[in-house]
């Protein structure tokens, strides 16, 4: 089968339960519903005795044949017939009300909770699992793992009707009833043993899946790219050979599924001509016809539960997996650990500008927070963010195999804009991961305000933090919907007002609909350049003590670039800034900038004094920067012009 199962890896965070912890797993969700549970479990037994009751009331009927019986008692035996036919239904119409009710509220929670781990998972999840994969895990796996909870409750349903006929039968005749028990571990032992191969062809079923939704997301995500390399046979051919690996699994699982029923149903045909035969001669002469005609029949009720335990095995274990995938995914260990929850409060209000050299307002930006002891149930004042960032002797890696930052110190200033400048690889986006916390790091530590960023809240920490990552990404809605992003309780007015705070405002023109403009999915249906003045005044409307941002490489106009400029000279003004800087504009502006090679330091200092210094800077510049500057524009249509 190994061709079949190429490339359906379990995820790294993939556990075994033990069936007792996966059980009391399950058990926990349906504890909030014990009431309807209780109710399920009544109408359960409801209509098992309403289906126990039906045969039994046919066998007196039966019995009644024999002896002479009168128009009256055939009506009534029809009226009782109808009756327990029509208890039945009713009983089990209200059990499936119910567990509709609480089986869509189970998943409901599930989805919740499982969704809610997904967000709160750290970046290393998002690299190391495709999206497609837990898109899977949320919908489909909590979706089977309902349909489960329904088949258990039809299950026990049945069971206790064979049970309730079994009681019934011992008293009208006990060895018969014995012999018919007798069979009973026979058709389970041949149930279960198909139970670990129905569990493996099920798990690898819904792997495959998991699969082809991660391609079919990653494809079209990627379609435009895909596109413009003519790439689209390739994703066809990629998307032929997962969905033709899914159609062998599929069928090597419907295969052997399959084969389980005419094994069980062979196993039950013989289990009745045994009880015939046998029960026959043991009972010559000493079982009425009516008699014969209920162990018979429930000869018939009997094997149905029994033979139907091989194929809801493997549809429980189906939906033990799928429980079991979706607790995995809730229990994947953060990598990203906070070790206290100290409150981190905003900004201290801007007080002008603080000018290069970064002295923020209000004391020394290097003194760490102490905070005055609390007295007992007094919740901590939250600090004022001055937003002094200090990395002290940081490791980080993404992987094993390569370390980013074997031992990165910096102190950015409160109020300092430092901009980061390297080649390709160089580590500075790492280094603004480090501070957003999205990644952890392995060694040393990182401080703002003094304090070790692992033991403050993460959600008041992240709080202060506004990023513009080098693609802004825009939420569908309208440019307004995602100013008002950074402070989902903003007025319109404010959102009026962040967004012209950039270039004032004077980008909006630009926009079809103005703030309306719907921004299309991702954004798409804005240029690069706008969506980057949306991400700027998103950032303005969040108000944060610290601005991240990793400058996008793609250039714009020069018109949206100047706009693009003038709002980031507005963010900057007052709060501590980091850019991975591309523009020239921002190195030059930037009050120090900090040369990296291979996740080292290697020069710092400002534009002017790193250009004399003829260092790796002055080579970056050359090679990078210089094109952007005015005079080199200047100096190449001059020399244009002269040819
Ligand atoms: N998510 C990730 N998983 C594993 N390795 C990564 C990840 N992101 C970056 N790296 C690696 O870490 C190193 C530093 O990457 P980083 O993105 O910090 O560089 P950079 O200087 O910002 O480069 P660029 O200017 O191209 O964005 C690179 O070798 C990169 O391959």
């Amino acid at each position: 089968m190994g061709f079949i199962l190429d490339g359906l890896e379990t995820e790294s965070y993939d556990r075994q339960y033990s069936d007792r912890d996966l059980l009391d797993r399950i058990v926990s969700y349906f504890r909030p519903y014990r009431g309807r549970m209780v109710m399920i479990a009544a109408m359960i037994t409801g209509n098992s005795l309403m289906g126990a009751l039906g045969p039994i009331v046919i066998a007196r009927a039966v019995g009644l044949l024999e002896t002479n019986t009168t128009v009256v008692t055939m009506a009534l035996i029809a009226l009782g017939v109808s009756l327990v036919g029509a208890s039945a239904w009713v009983f089990n119409y209200i059990r499936q009300m119910f567990s509709a009710r609480v089986t869509s509220n189970v998943v409901l929670q599930l989805r919740e909770d499982v969704f809610n781990a997904t967000v709160r998972h750290d970046m290393s999840f998002y690299d190391e699992h495709p999206s497609g994969k837990i898109v899977s895990r949320v919908t489909s796996d909590t979706q089977d793992f309902a349909e489960v909870v329904n088949l258990t409750l039809n299950m026990l349903s049945q069971l206790l009707l064979v049970v309730i006929l079994i009681v019934y039968l011992l008293t009208v005749n006990a060895s018969l009833t014995l012999l018919l028990i007798a069979m009973a571990p026979f058709a389970a032992a041949i149930a279960l043993s198909f139970r670990r191969v129905a569990r493996r062809v099920t798990q690898n079923a819904r792997r495959v899946t998991a699969t082809i939704n991660a391609q079919i997301q990653e494809s079209i995500s990627g379609i435009l790219v895909a596109k413009s390399f003519r790439q689209e046979p390739a994703i066809y051919a990629t998307f032929d050979a997962n969905n033709k690996q899914g159609y062998r699994v599929g069928l090597t699982r419907g295969l052997t599924l399959s084969g389980i029923f005419p094994l069980m149903g062979l196993a039950s045909g013989l289990g009745t001509a045994i009880a015939v035969f046998v029960g026959g001669l043991a009972t010559r002469g000493t079982l009425s016809p009516a008699e014969w005609y209920l162990f018979m029949q429930t000869v018939g009720f009997f094997w149905f539960p029994v033979t139907s335990i091989a194929s809801f095995w493997s549809q429980f274990q189906d939906g033990l997996s799928a429980a079991e995938r979706v607790f995995a995914l809730i229990d994947r260990e953060p990598r990203v650990m906070q070790l206290g929850n100290e409150p981190v409060g905003p900004r201290p209000q801007a007080q002008g500008s603080r000018g290069a050299g970064g002295q923020g307002s209000g004391g020394s930006p290097l003194l760490p927070f102490s905070p005055a002891p609390l007295r007992p149930n007094e919740t901590p004042a939250a600090p004022p963010t001055r937003g002094h960032i200090a990395f002290r002797h940081v490791r980080f890696s993404y992987t094993d195999r390569e370390v980013v930052l074997p031992d990165f110190s910096l102190d950015i200033r409160a109020g300092e804009t430092v901009a980061l400048v390297g080649h390709t690889g160089a580590g500075k986006s790492s280094i603004g991961k480090l501070i957003t916390r999205f990644y952890e790091f392995q060694g040393g530590e990182i401080l703002l305000d003094g304090r070790d960023i692992r033991r403050l809240d993460l959600g008041q920490y992240r709080r202060q933090i506004g990023l513009v990552p080098q693609e802004p990404f825009l939420f569908a809605g309208s440019v307004a919907d995602n100013i008002r992003y950074g402070r989902p309780e903003a007025s319109d007015d404010e959102v009026l007002a962040a967004a012209r705070s950039i270039s004032g405002g004077e980008w909006l023109a630009s926009l079809p609909g103005g703030l309306a403009t719907d921004v299309g999915e991702r954004g798409g249906s804005l240029s690069m350049g706008q969506r980057q003045l949306v991400a700027l005044a998103r950032v303005v409307m969040k108000d944060p003590a610290i601005f991240i941002l990793d400058e996008a490489t793609a250039s714009v106009d020069p018109f949206t670039e100047s706009q693009i400029q003038e709002g980031l000279q507005e963010i900057m003004r007052d709060r501590t800034s980091l850019v991975i800087a591309h523009r020239l504009f921002t190195v030059r502006h930037a009050d120090r900038i900090i040369v990296l090679r291979d996740g080292h330091i290697i020069e710092e200092g400002k534009h002017e004094e790193l250009l004399a210094g003829g260092g790796h800077y002055a080579e970056l510049y050359n090679t990078y920067f210089r094109h952007q500057s005015l005079e080199y524009v200047e100096q190449r249509v001059w020399e244009s012009d002269s040819q």
